[in-house]
């Protein structure tokens, strides 16, 4: 952390984050999966990590939130760790699409079946059906050890009300999945790999789970605290390019250029962020805007970025 940023951020984060939070009211939380319509518009929550353990938070970094899309980001490195780049990218493209995270457009349009890239639904869906194990329960088993080992938080745990209410409304990734199925992209049952991907999708974090996961990104894949290697460089190399790519859905050019971060949002509000090498952020802000990404926590990360020259580019 550079002198003026350890003097500069502990003091300025709880003013930029009420500041920011006065966004809340242009957004609305996520109600398709019924259970996420429960959580507070108006909150805002920062946590931060540098490479040193240090860490600052400012306002409601303490809440529960489901990682929901910021799982994928997960999954598609454990399915690398698992498969290699070979069998994984056989099965999901590298590209943007420019649509929604649940839009079926390009799935039938382009190249049949194969989704454009493994953060949009289609694409982590496809990669839920990578994950190695002897059973379904043994792979979801999987996915929540390896994020209890990057938050370093042996207890993090479903929210299981938010699994439910997505499983028994998900009307329209099951139509995917179905979809994918009949394409031949998925192995195994379509229900198991569903339950996989659900799962995951309601791991329950606070911005400090998701700082510390983030902070291993930016690490290029190393443990913080023991610097062990956690995750492949080249595997952290190509989630980080995703996370430009997509990360953002389709507002990921808008804030590349004016947050210039590796970055991945998700339904619930939170966005898993870092600047590589230094800091790992967790942001949690439920009210979305038209995009799907936190309306305040944008604009927090904006002020960040501009403050202190963050942007990669
Ligand atoms: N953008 C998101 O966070 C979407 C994840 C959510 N579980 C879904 O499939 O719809």
């Amino acid at each position: 952390m550079s002198l003026d940023e350890i003097d500069r951020i502990p003091s300025l984060l709880p003013q930029w984050v009420e500041s920011s939070r006065q966004y809340c009211i242009n957004g609305k939380v996520a109600s398709y999966i019924p259970e996420l319509s429960k959580a507070p518009i108006e909150a805002l929550g920062i946590h931060l990590i540098d490479a040193q353990g240090h860490s600052m938070s400012a306002g409601d970094s303490d809440l529960l939130f489901t990682m929901q899309s910021i799982s994928k980001v997960f999954t598609l490195i454990l399915a690398l760790m698992d498969n290699g780049e070979d069998v994984v990218f056989d099965k999901v493209g590298m590209e943007p699409t420019g649509d929604n995270f649940n839009s079926m457009l390009k799935l039938e349009l382009v190249q049949p079946g194969i989704p454009f890239n493994p953060l949009i639904n289609a694409g982590a869906i496809a990669i839920s059906s990578l994950i190695a194990g002897n059973s379904p329960i043994e792979k979801s088993e999987r996915v929540l050890n390896f994020l209890r080992v990057l938050s370093n938080n042996r207890s993090l745990a479903y929210d299981m009300d938010v699994y439910r209410s997505e499983s028994e409304t998900a009307n329209l990734n099951r139509s995917m999945a179905y979809f994918l199925k009949d394409n031949g992209v998925l192995d195994g049952q379509v229900e198991d790999v569903l339950d996989i991907y659900f799962r995951h999708c309601s791991i329950s974090v606070t911005c400090a789970d998701l700082a510390q996961m983030a902070l291993v990104l930016a690490l290029n894949g190393k443990s913080p605290e023991t610097g062990e290697t956690l995750i492949p460089r080249r595997y952290v190399q190509i989630a980080k390019t995703f996370m430009i790519t997509c990360g953002m859905y389709n507002a990921s050019g808008e804030f590349a250029i004016q947050v210039g971060l590796p970055a991945k949002s998700g339904v619930s509000g939170g966005i898993l962020t870092m600047v590589p090498g230094r800091y790992g952020i967790g942001i949690v802000g439920p009210a979305l805007n038209r995009k799907g990404n936190s309306i305040a926590g944008v604009a927090l990360l904006e002020t960040l970025s501009n403050e202190f020259d963050w942007s990669l580019f």
